[in-house]
């Protein structure tokens, strides 16, 4: 059984990567990951200009199935990232997230990865629900295709953008139209599903900090809104547009799902921080142990092969 995938032109020996922000901000987590042998591939927190704390803690509380977070882009900063996947020991593919915190500060991250040595993947994070008094970029279409327009002006290297889920079949329309204008290499849809409350009885008081208790929810209660928007813009974007497909994936059967729904690669985030890098071996096991019973020798066996009732 082959579990190997790609992006573009780039070669993953497992489909499996961790979700940007889960177990890749410090350098010992990133060195960890990078010698993970389950996950094929790295991808980064998503970096600002310079480091930032984030928000005032409690920032994350695990849920019964799944996870709500307003960590507010806690990151060592720019510099740090792009060092790392330029000069680290590098043993698998890696997927540079940025993060800006404007238009501006996109497009100078842009260019200095442009101007770098580096030729890995970027991946530009359109979708942060928890930055106090930034909007998710991604629901904005108008902007967003703006700043794709100027991004493609100058940016020549793999790029990826990181989408919020949508829940209205005219937005998936509307998003995937603007999208296949430009020569991205993927998608990454879900991030987590923005501005979720959760509440504890008894105290009778939000189980987050920050933003009056709003964040973003994730884990398995997430799934069946990842599974609709790989399978939804799977169905509107061109080809040569891969997509990751992240949100709810705790089982291999989860990672079958979004692969049955159009996935190239899958991201596992609130799993793999409940469980620790152990969840990428057991997740493959399981994946491998259904593709044997169902007679698959690769992804492309199955890949987008949903079928209808
Ligand atoms: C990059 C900020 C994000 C954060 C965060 O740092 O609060 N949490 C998420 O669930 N998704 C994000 O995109």
């Amino acid at each position: 059984v082959d579990l190997s995938s790609k992006i573009q032109n780039t070669q993953f020996k497992n489909l499996f990567l961790n979700a940007s922000g889960i177990h890749c901000q410090s350098k010992k987590e990133l060195e960890e990951l990078m010698n993970d042998h389950y996950s094929g591939g790295l991808v980064t927190k998503s970096a600002t200009p310079n480091s930032r704390f984030g928000n005032p803690l409690p920032r994350y509380h695990s849920l019964p199935a799944g996870s709500i977070n307003s960590m507010g882009l806690p990151n060592e900063g720019f510099q740090f990232y792009l060092d790392y996947v330029t000069h680290s020991n590098i043993q698998k593919p890696t997927i540079l997230s940025i993060a800006g915190m404007s238009k501006e500060e996109d497009l100078e991250l842009l260019h200095q990865i442009q101007d770098s040595k580096y030729q890995g993947l970027t991946e530009l994070n359109l979708s942060c629900p928890n930055v106090i008094g930034k909007p998710q970029m991604a629901y904005d279409f108008a902007s967003s295709n703006q700043m794709l327009k100027e991004i493609f002006a100058f940016f020549k290297k793999p790029l990826g953008i990181k989408l919020p889920p949508y829940f209205d079949l005219v937005h998936f329309d509307k998003i995937a139209k603007i999208l296949n204008q430009y020569p991205l290499s993927h998608v990454n849809t879900i991030n987590s599903i923005g501005n979720g409350m959760w509440v504890d009885i008894e105290s009778e008081s939000t189980v987050l900090k920050p933003k009056g208790g709003f964040g973003g929810v994730g884990g398995a209660i997430a799934l069946p809104t990842a599974l609709a928007n790989v399978r939804a813009l799977r169905q509107r974007l061109n080809s040569s547009i891969n997509i990751i497909g992240t949100g709810g994936v705790t089982t291999g059967q989860d990672a079958f799902a979004h692969i049955l729904c159009g996935a190239d690669m899958v991201s596992i985030g609130t799993q793999l921080y409940e469980e620790g890098l152990g969840a990428f071996q057991r997740i493959n096991n399981e994946l491998i142990e259904i593709m044997k019973a169902k007679g698959y020798h690769s992804l492309d066996d199955f890949r987008g092969k949903l079928k209808e009732q």
